[in-house]
């Protein structure tokens, strides 16, 4: 649906946007993610066309958006970082006003709109001036011009700045109803906006894209948890010959020989490149296989502040391989 290919832009001598390069497929829902000023709103600039690159190609459905901008730009909806919504207009004026920049006329602009304000609820602000408008229904205004036409893809930046919990749910319902007919690319600096609707997040640090990785994948920690009777020498003897496995922790005490089956808490280390599910599978026939019993086995999770910290501090990249193989 969307391919980004080594995406580059300077403003004069310094580099905002350095060598980025994603896929992103049909029905995506992909959280861009960066501290201040890592680039995020010059790749959405650069993706809905308003923002030229130096270098790099951006193709929606094979389509190259500096050959055939025109045609490129009517299958997106671009909500930028700052509305550029005219205060002194009604909201019914400014959407029939992006409708008729969109290309949309007749029957069609009126269906449009009418659904447009269906899906952002704002039917009860329809006469009133922009400047009147709360931030919260100015924002469903920006995304109401951005749905016009129904974009294949949507591109929005920040969509829940400034929004109280109440409009950051509805909006974020919004983006997830939305979703249902299309592919959409948010910016965001807040973890959770990500962890409550994203499928994939990519983390730009510095201009550069440090992490590209489904959420699933993101979520788990290089940990597993065991649970199971037998006891660490036991564990450290089955365990050792693992490839999998870098190095085992017993978490509670050994228990006292007048328990008749303990059960004892393990944290193992994962190595590199291997997968939770994978080790986790090999660990449960081979606990079973020795007679002793296994309570559970699970993949530790981590949060995603902690990634989002550990990567802008350091120079922690991932690619995770789901992501590698689609692309
Ligand atoms: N028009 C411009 N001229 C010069 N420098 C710019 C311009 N626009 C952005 N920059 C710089 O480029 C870098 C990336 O800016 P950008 O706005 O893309 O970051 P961002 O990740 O969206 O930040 P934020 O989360 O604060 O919105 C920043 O250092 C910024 O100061």
């Amino acid at each position: 649906m969307l391919e980004v290919s080594q995406l580059t832009r300077c403003y004069g001598s310094f580099k905002a946007v350095d060598n980025v390069s994603f896929t992103i497929g049909k029905g995506e829902i992909v959280g861009l993610l960066g501290h201040n000023g890592a680039g995020k709103t010059t790749i959405m600039k650069m993706l809905s066309g308003y923002l030229e690159p130096n270098q790099g190609t951006i193709k929606i459905d094979g389509v190259d958006l500096q050959l055939d901008p025109k045609r490129v730009q009517q299958s997106l909806g671009y909500l930028p970082e700052n509305l550029p919504v005219y205060p002194e207009m009604s909201v019914a004026d400014y959407l029939d006003y992006a409708a008729e920049i969109k290309g949309l006329t007749n029957n069609h602009k009126i269906a449009e709109i009418k659904r447009a304000i269906q899906a952002t609820d704002i039917g009860a602000k329809l006469l009133e001036p922009i400047a009147n408008l709360s931030r919260g229904y100015k924002q469903r205004v920006g995304v109401a011009q951005a749905i016009l036409g129904q974009p294949k893809l949507l591109i929005l930046d920040e969509p829940t700045n400034g929004l109280d919990p109440t409009q950051t749910d509805h909006m974020r319902q919004l983006i997830r109803e939305i979703a249902k007919n299309a592919t959409v690319i948010l910016s965001t600096h807040i973890m959770q906006e990500v962890n409550a609707i994203c499928d994939r997040a990519l983390i730009i640090r510095h201009g550069q894209l440090a992490v590209d990785a489904k959420l699933e994948t993101l979520r788990f920690s290089h940990f597993l948890r065991l649970v199971t009777s037998m006891n660490s020498k036991q564990v450290k003897t089955l365990l050792e010959t693992l490839p999998g496995l870098e190095s085992v922790e017993a978490l509670e005490q050994e228990p006292s020989k007048a328990v008749k089956t303990p059960v004892i808490h393990y944290r193992l280390k994962l190595a590199e490149g291997h997968s939770p599910l994978e080790v986790s599978a090999v660990i449960a026939q081979q606990v079973v296989a020795a007679k002793a019993q296994l309570y559970a086995i699970t993949a530790e999770h981590r949060d995603l502040e902690t990634l989002f910290r550990e990567v802008n501090e350091s120079s922690v990249t991932v690619q995770s391989q789901e992501v590698k193989n689609a692309a």
